[in-house]
């Protein structure tokens, strides 16, 4: 099977399983993820100690080095990240690190690097994911459905919803989505959503992320144990898997 890029992975095919990194022991961790079979390394810049560009690309070349996908995000606090630094200088950092990795992440809130980012993004020809996080609850449909549109008339490449889910009622507005668009990344996080991780990419979500130690956001699942079911539900993602380990 020839390898598909990122790019095209966003659209269709397997889903990735991405695990998400900071700065800490960045080529440890790297080869530990490629000798495991991670799909995908989110680099969450705003873990990273330094927001100094030659700090950052440091920190994350390992990654690359390594044959690993790379998706860069610089989460704002709005949105549960520990970005702490102006507008100006998250979008420089956004430029800066855009050559060096695969795809980027911005949030659809970001109204003001969001622009900036989009356009970085298609001059250096990375895809471009337009996220929208709510750690407190899922809002309905129609909310939701907004955001979607709106993420795709500012040029998202694909589509991230990642929601807090309580009970049933919201995980059918998530997987809503998924059958209304495609190109989506849709989480229900919290223990309740916990379930959306595995059966949400059997639906087409494109992404679903997992946790090696460091930092499990709300209901995630050990990377290997998100590996081991979606080998066994999805024949596809396990095809995908023996492909990258032959
Ligand atoms: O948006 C997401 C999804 C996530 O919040 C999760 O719940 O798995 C983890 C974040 O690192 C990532 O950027």
């Amino acid at each position: 099977m020839a390898t598909q890029t990122l790019r095209e992975r966003l659209t269709g095919g397997a889903p990735l399983v991405a695990v998400s990194f900071g700065d800490d022991d960045p080529a440890g961790h790297a080869a530990r993820a490629r000798a495991l079979g991670v799909d995908l390394a989110e680099l969450r810049i705003d873990w990273h100690r330094s927001a100094e560009p030659a700090d950052v690309l440091a920190a994350i070349a390992p990654f690359r080095a390594a044959g690993l996908p790379t998706l860069a995000t610089i989460r704002s606090k709005a949105e549960g990240g520990y970005w702490s630094g102006d507008d100006a200088a998250r979008l420089r950092l956004f430029a800066a690190v855009l050559p060096a990795v695969d795809a980027v992440d911005v949030e659809l809130s970001s109204d003001q690097v969001l622009p900036g980012v989009v356009a970085a993004a298609r001059a250096a020809d990375r895809p471009v994911i337009v996220s929208y996080h709510d750690f407190d609850r899922t809002p309905g449909a129609a909310e939701l459905r907004a955001k979607v549109e709106a993420a795709r008339a500012a040029g998202a490449d694909a589509v991230k919803i990642s929601t807090m889910a309580q009970g049933a009622g919201d995980l059918r507005v998530l997987a809503g989505l998924l059958v209304e668009y495609d190109r989506m990344i849709v989480i229900g996080m919290g223990a309740e959503g916990a379930g959306s991780r595995v059966f949400f990419p059997l639906l087409g979500s494109r992404i679903t992320y997992s946790a090696i130690g460091g930092r499990p956001a709300p209901g995630q699942l050990p990377f290997e144990e998100t590996k081991r079911l979606l080998t066994t539900f999805s024949p596809e993602y396990a095809a995908s898997a023996e492909a990258m380990t032959a």
